[in-house]
Parts: structure tokens; C-alpha cells; sequence
């Protein structure tokens, strides 16, 4: 059990060479390969509840609906499979295809005493659908929202499409062909995370401006309340009617209501599209590359900043040997790009910066291998690789100090857990006041002991985080993963209301227990 499709896994013949040039990092070979369990090897700690009769269409308590369930796409979800323990799992799986259906679904959980886990696509890597850390519940019903994919309709003029919540990324971009729309909001999980679940998290696509954040995005929306009650905000492009309902449940992670719908803001699928990327020295160098487009309000779609051990990584996987730090960027829009474009990389060379190519499929390349690193990531856990991420976002004024702080904090927690290791950065989001960075680190473990390896990892960096003055998650969310953590962002009066809030929508605290609300 990996990422995405089993088709597109890295085979042996790809993995080797970049084995071989992770060698060094790595502290010379991994550890053989062990594949990870199959299905019927997993024991499942929960028990499974019996559901009604009325239910039977769309409730299950099968072995494999619940494991498929039970754990996001962490590497922490992946190293708890190989684990061998029993895992924590929903006491049933339901997939309403209608509202009535999860209507009857949150009732039903309410009546039998279970939590119940909104789930869209499952690809939260912060433990947000994980049933664990529950207090008093004894068990959950995961709402899987993926047979609630309609789209409701397409309004052209406002460009506007309104969608129910469990539609997938392609399909809802699928949705608008031929209307000249587009979504254009493509996480790296794209093919396998919803339209809800993007909300949920207020999660960010790889643009890199304008139009990263996907609570930007949202017009209007609806939830369900766990007394079955709907709850719609109005459709409106702006208001000032005191503090904003989307952003209530923008964010609340399945804590406030189970998202049922969206409307969602559109772009022209753009007629032009330009790309460039440019070396620098050093990654500090082109941070400051960064900053004066972000800053010069120029809006390249695409502003990605790969530092040196990033730009090898990302090459090897292509079989290319990068080296010094590389700005790609990538340019789209209804009308010629080509004076934005221009303007950027004049800027990247009063920067530092070399040119490299300049053309229109450099972006897509690079596209292409973006979605395809999550499979290196299964590949390298066979050998006991531990392949993490954290990312955050910081003001332009802590960096490149931030940068460095994180980077050796980091470097020393491998060193110190597992002997060797590497870690890689990349700009991911940029704007006018600061800049989102994405670390990558990798390190050789041990098949038995890679879960207590990966919470040593992980307290390391996010003290560093913290320590540091960076957000605990730009665009991956809090789950139960990053709540310790995040707790020092969050202030005090805030989170009175939140649980205010929680208290009035959700009065029994069923939805989603075991995120910082409940602490
Ligand atoms: C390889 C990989 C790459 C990733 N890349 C990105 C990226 O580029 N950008 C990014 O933002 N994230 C990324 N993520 C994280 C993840 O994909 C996002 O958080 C995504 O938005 C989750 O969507 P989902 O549909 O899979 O939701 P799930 O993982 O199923 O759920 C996430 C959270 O939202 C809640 N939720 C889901 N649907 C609803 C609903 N309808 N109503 C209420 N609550 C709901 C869940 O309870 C949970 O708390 C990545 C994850 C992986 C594994």
C-alpha cells in the first residue's frame, strides 16, 4: 500500500541510479529491500461496529474499506503499515452518495456513540483522518465523500463552478472542458485528493502567486452539521458583514462540519504560456531573485526556487546531475505572458542569475516530475529510507537566516538518529511579504525501528520551525500531526472561539476528534 496508481510505482531499473547518487547522503547502500504488507497482513485494532440494515448500501465494515481508511499518505502512515502493530482504524467505512445518505450516516453515528472522520481523498500527510488520539470515542465511522462528485453547474459569466465535495482534482477540471475555464489548482496530489478535502486543509496548488491558496478560491460553500442540518454561506465576490463564514470552515478540517459543496472561483484555461529557468551560485542569492519578482507584483504562475541539494535530487530522478541553485518559472495567461516573463528574468539577472532555457516546456517537464516524487518515496521505504517533508512560510526578513537555522537543525537530527542524512529546500509559494519553503530531508533507517526514528525526526524539525518563527504548515494543515507544535500560533482568545464555535456546530464533539480543538 503506496501512493497513486500501482502502474506508475518506480521500478528497480529507475530506483538504482538514484540510489547511487543518494549513496553518499545515505552513508553508502540502503538496507535490502522489504516489501511493504499486503492488505490481509494488517490486523486492525479497532473492532468493527454493526451498522443497520438501512445503512447496507453505503455503510461497510469490510477488512480492506476500513484499512484503506485508517491512515493518510504520510510517511508516518506508511512506516505505522510496515509496522506490524494493530492499527488504528474507523469502526466502519460509509460512502454516502447523497446528502440524505449522510444525513442518515451522522444520525446513525450519533445514535451508536461513534466519532465520525470526513475523508476525501486520504492524502492529508498530518494524520487528519488517522482515528487515534480520540479520547472517549471508542471508535469512528470514516465518511468517505468521493460518491458525492457531482457538479452542479458552471456559471460562465461569473466563472464559477459549483461542485459537490468529493469530486476528485481531474475530474472537476474534466468537468469544465470545452467551456474555456479551468480550475488550475493542481496540489501535487492532484489526481487523488478532493475538492472538500482541499478546502478542508486550505491547501495550496503548485502555482506559486495569486492564486496559491485555495481558501482564495472559495465563493461560497456548504456544510452539514451533525444534526443533519445544511448550512450555506451566501455567493458573493467580497463582503464586509463581519468576520467571513467560508473561513470558518475553510481550514476546520473536518472538525466543524462535514463539507458537502463549493463554489469555486475560475480562470481562463490560459491561451499562453511561457517558461524559463535560471542558475544561481547559491540558494541565498536567488531568495533574493525571489523576493524582487514577488516584490516587482510581477505574478509568474509558477515560481519554484530549488536549492543546490534539491536541484541534484530533482535531476536524478531524471537521470540529469544538477547543480547550484534553479528558479523555474512559468508564466500563463489569457493574453501574451511574454512582457511579465521577460520582465522576471531581467530581474533574476540583476540578481545573480544565468538564463538556462527560455521556452515553453521547461515548466512541463519539470510538472512532470513533480508528481512523480511521491513514488520515489514508496520506492525508497522498501529500503528503509526515510523520505519526509515539512513545509512552512516565514517573512522575507527571516530569511535567509531561517533557512540556514532549519537546514542545520535538521542536519543534526539525522545525524544524530540515523547516523547520516540529507536535506533539501525549495520556494514553493512566494509573496510580497515573505516566501513558503518546502524541506525535503533523507535519511538511511531501520526497517524495524522507522517510526521511532521518524518521531525523533519530526520533533527536531518542528522545533526548529518554531524556534525559527515559521507557521507549523503553509498549505498541509494541523491534523494530529503538527498540533503540539502549532499551538504557539494560535492565540489564546482565537482559540476560545474556535471552541465556541466547535461547541455550537458540533455540541457532542463527534466530528473529527483529536485536533487542537479538543486540547
Ligand atoms: C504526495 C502528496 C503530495 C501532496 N501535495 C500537496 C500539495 O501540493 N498541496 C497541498 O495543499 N497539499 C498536498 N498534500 C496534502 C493533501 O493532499 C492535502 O491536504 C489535500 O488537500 C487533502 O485532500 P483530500 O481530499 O485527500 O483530503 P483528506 O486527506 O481525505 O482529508 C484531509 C482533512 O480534511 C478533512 N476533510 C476532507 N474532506 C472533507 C469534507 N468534505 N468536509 C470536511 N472535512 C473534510 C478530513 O477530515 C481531514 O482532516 C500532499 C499529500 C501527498 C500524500
Amino acid at each position: 500500500m503506496g501512493w497513486g496508481y500501482v502502474e506508475d510505482a518506480i521500478d528497480k531499473s529507475t530506483l538504482q541510479p538514484i540510489l547511487d547518487v543518494m549513496a553518499p547522503v545515505l552513508g553508502g547502500a540502503p538496507q535490502p529491500a522489504r516489501p511493504g504488507p499486503s492488505a490481509a497482513d494488517v490486523t486492525l485494532a479497532t473492532p468493527a461496529v454493526d451498522p443497520p440494515q438501512a445503512l447496507a448500501a453505503f455503510v461497510s465494515t469490510d477488512h480492506d474499506q476500513r484499512l484503506l481508511r485508517a491512515v493518510g499518505r504520510s510517511f508516518r502512515d506508511l512506516a505505522t503499515l510496515r509496522a506490524g502493530t494493530p492499527l488504528a482504524a474507523p469502526a466502519a467505512v460509509a460512502t454516502p452518495r447523497n446528502p440524505q445518505e449522510l444525513e442518515d450516516t451522522l444520525a446513525w453515528a450519533s445514535d451508536a456513540g461513534l466519532a465520525a472522520i470526513p475523508f476525501g481523498g486520504g492524502s492529508s500527510v498530518v494524520g487528519g483522518v488517522n482515528p487515534e488520539d480520540m479520547g472517549d470515542w471508542p471508535g469512528a465511522v470514516t465518511i468517505d465523500l468521493q460518491r458525492m462528485n457531482q457538479v452542479f453547474g458552471i456559471n460562465e459569466r461569473d466563472r464559477v463552478v459549483h461542485a459537490e465535495a468529493g469530486i476528485l482534482g481531474p475530474a472537476l477540471e474534466n468537468a469544465l472542458a470545452g467551456t474555456g475555464l479551468a480550475v488550475r489548482h493542481y496540489p501535487q496530489s492532484y489526481f487523488h485528493s478532493t475538492l472538500g478535502g482541499w478546502v478542508a486543509t486550505r491547501g495550496a496548488g503548485h502555482f506559486s502567486t495569486l492564486r496559491a491558496k485555495i481558501e482564495d478560491r472559495v465563493q461560497s460553500l456548504s456544510v452539514m452539521l451533525p444534526d443533519g442540518s445544511t448550512s450555506t454561506t451566501r455567493p458573493l465576490p467580497a463582503s464586509s458583514i463581519g468576520p467571513d463564514p467560508n473561513r470558518l470552515w475553510a481550514g476546520s478540517e473536518g472538525a466543524l462540519g462535514v463539507i458537502t459543496d463549493v463554489r469555486l472561483r475560475l480562470v481562463a484555461d490560459p491561451a499562453h504560456k511561457l517558461s524559463a529557468s535560471i542558475g544561481f551560485r547559491d540558494f541565498e542569492t536567488a531568495l533574493e531573485a525571489t523576493r524582487a519578482i514577488a516584490q516587482a507584483e510581477i505574478w509568474p504562475a509558477q515560481m519554484r526556487v530549488l536549492d543546490p541539494f534539491e536541484h541534484m535530487v530533482s535531476t536524478a530522478l531524471a537521470g540529469g546531475a544538477g547543480e547550484g541553485a534553479l528558479m523555474i518559472l512559468g508564466f500563463e495567461g489569457e493574453y501574451d505572458v511574454s512582457r511579465q516573463r521577460d520582465a522576471a528574468v531581467e530581474i533574476a539577472r540583476a540578481h545573480g542569475g544565468t538564463p538556462r532555457t527560455s521556452g515553453d516546456s521547461g515548466a512541463g517537464d519539470w510538472r512532470e516530475a513533480f508528481f512523480r516524487q511521491p513514488y520515489l518515496r514508496d520506492a525508497l521505504l522498501d529500503h528503509a529510507v526515510i523520505v519526509d517533508t515539512f513545509e512552512t512560510a516565514v517573512p522575507w526578513s527571516a530569511v535567509p537566516a531561517f533557512y540556514h537555522s532549519v537546514l542545520e537543525a535538521t542536519g543534526e537530527a539525522l545525524d544524530e538518529v540515523c547516523g547520516h542524512g540529507g536535506v533539501a529546500c525549495r520556494v514553493t509559494h512566494a509573496y510580497t511579504d515573505g516566501v513558503a519553503l518546502y524541506f525535503s530531508f533523507y535519511a538511511p533507517g531501520e526497517h524495524d525501528a522507522l517510526l521511532t526514528q521518524w518521531h525523533a525526526l519530526k520533533a527536531a524539525v518542528s522545533e526548529a520551525v518554531v524556534a525559527g518563527g515559521g507557521t507549523m504548515s503553509h498549505h498541509h494543515a494541523m491534523g494530529r500531526d503538527h498540533k503540539t507544535w502549532a499551538r504557539t500560533e494560535i492565540p489564546d482568545a482565537f482559540r476560545s472561539a474556535i471552541r465556541g464555535a466547535k461547541s455550537a456546530l458540533d455540541p457532542t464533539g463527534m466530528l473529527n476528534p483529536g485536533l487542537w480543538f479538543a486540547d
